[in-house]
């Protein structure tokens, strides 16, 4: 996994202080990254347009352009002229160099969005909003500095923001980048390493971004083993007893031994799913809350008082008597509008889901922080799975998943974990990915997946 941070301008320090490299040298390695970027994927002599903001991320894009000039075709500039001092300097350099710098936006092979980095503060003005949205309609390659500009730094786009094919964000991983508001500009995200290794670079943090090789799947490797060394996990179904088979036959696929359905009524079921009316006695795991509607309370009150791993989904975020379980080791998976009605249950925030996606880091730091037991998957575009202090992003997830039963696909894989012995944190980062990796897989158009094509993909990874 990589590291990721809220800011990295004390990483910059680091490197003034520690090992007394100047502005210019680490803006020097950001603009290097860049053209390093442009020279590997593009022909000499293309055209590229570069936009530069008054600010260092603008002083980037002068210097970028420097390194570039006489190779390529390249046009700066500079609707505000530039105003920190890095600009003022990078600008003279450009001016020496015998640059002219272009009066207007104009169709090119490239363009690199060099207007405002981690430096935007305010709302952006009517001439801004306008160079982005023309940027936005050109035909190009789209290059970021750092991060699109109209993205602030906790990653809100609060009008609009560039469309980004590629993201190079400097030195080191934002969380900016990662927030669900950004994820439709950021593109394809690399890290510049600014003068020294990113290793050296970067410190200790509590936010990570999960990769593929963060996925522990639950081959299996002893060859003396029978059903019950693979744990026997209950869903519980209620009124909508669909979400439920649904997350019984994800579990049956992802290697739970048995998986028996909690049902009074009888119910139709593969022949591979057992169905109980009470819990079983050798239950290893609860799945709990998908399509549960109305159930009696007694029993779900008997059910969470168990002392048996458990995943929470769905319609119990709505329901004071989850909030003892809150004080336990289990996992929750609220998409944001069931996030907001526990914030709210919880008493840490009544906010509505806008609210919430802006700050979607906050929320999930302050619940884990109120509740530290508790692994916290928080479903959107960019999972985050909070535990105590530490967050995990997830940031494989498609639009392929925006569709009934993905979620409860999801509650399966990871209760079918949880009755196999994993812990709750890896139990959710394992099922998760393997969710969002299994989707990625899924051959056919975007709009097409079922739950039973997402349980076929992931029994290929
Ligand atoms: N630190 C380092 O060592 C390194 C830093 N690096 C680079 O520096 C970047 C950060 O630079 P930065 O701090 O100068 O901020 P930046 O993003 O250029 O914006 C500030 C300017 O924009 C203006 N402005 C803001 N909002 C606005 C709005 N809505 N509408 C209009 N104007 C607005 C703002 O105006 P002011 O507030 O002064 O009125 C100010 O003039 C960073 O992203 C990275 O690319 C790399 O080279 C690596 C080494
Ligand atoms: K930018």
């Amino acid at each position: 996994m990589q590291h990721i941070y809220y800011e990295v301008g004390s990483l910059d320090k680091k490197c003034y202080e520690k090992f007394a490299l100047t502005e210019d040298i680490l803006m020097e390695h950001a603009a290097s990254s860049i053209a390093r970027f442009i020279e590997e994927n593009f022909e000499k002599k293309s055209s590229v347009l570069i936009v530069c903001g008054p600010g260092n991320n603008g002083a980037d894009g002068l210097a970028l352009g420097r390194l570039l000039y006489k190779e390529y075709e390249v046009k700066l500039y500079l609707p505000f002229g530039a105003k920190s001092q890095m600009a003022k300097l990078q600008k003279n350099r450009v001016e020496l160099l015998g640059l002219t710098l272009h009066e207007e936006i104009s169709e090119s092979d490239i363009v690199v969005d060099a207007l405002f980095g981690s430096g935007l503060n305010k709302d952006l003005d009517e001439t801004s909003l306008n160079i982005i949205n023309t940027l936005n309609q050109l035909n190009t390659y789209k290059i970021a500095c750092d991060i699109p500009s109209g993205i602030n730094i906790k990653g809100q786009v609060n009008q609009e923001a560039f469309y980004a094919d590629t993201t190079i964000t400097m030195g080191a991983l934002k969380v900016a980048l990662f927030n669900d508001e950004a994820k439709d500009y950021v593109g394809k995200i690399e890290v510049a390493n600014l003068g020294i290794q990113r290793s050296i670079y970067e410190e200790k943090t509590n936010i990570f971004l999960l990769e593929k090789e963060d996925m522990n799947l639950p081959l299996r490797n002893k060859k003396n083993s029978h059903k019950g060394s693979f744990g026997h996990l209950n869903v519980i179904a209620g009124c909508k007893k669909g979400a439920g088979i649904i997350a019984a036959k994800a579990a049956f696929g992802f290697g739970a031994g048995l998986v028996s359905v909690v049902c009074h009524e009888d119910i139709d079921l593969p022949y591979h799913i057992m169905q109980t009316h009470f819990l079983s006695d050798n239950c290893t795991a609860i799945a709990i809350g998908m399509g549960l509607g109305k159930y009696e309370t007694e029993e779900i009150k008997t059910i969470l008082a168990k002392e048996i791993p458990t995943i929470i989904d769905a319609d119990l975020f709505y329901e004071e008597i989850i909030l003892e379980k809150l004080k336990s080791d289990v996992v929750l998976t609220p998409h944001p509008k069931e996030f907001c009605a526990l914030l709210k249950l919880c008493e840490i925030a009544d906010i509505s889901v806008i609210q919430l996606q802006k700050d979607r880091f906050e929320y999930v730091s302050k619940f884990c922080n109120k509740y530290p037991k508790v692994t916290l998957l928080l479903k959107g575009a960019n999972v985050l799975i909070g535990k105590d202090k530490e967050i995990y992003v997830n940031s494989f997830g498609t639009s392929t998943l925006s569709k009934g039963g993905s979620g409860d696909v999801l509650s399966g894989l990871i209760a079918s974990l949880l009755a196999q012995s994993y812990n709750s944190l890896d139990a959710a980062i394992t099922a998760n990915l393997a969710h969002t990796l299994a989707a990625k897989n899924y051959k056919k158009n975007n709009y097409s997946l079922i739950p039973s094509d997402l349980v076929e993909e992931v029994k290929k990874l």
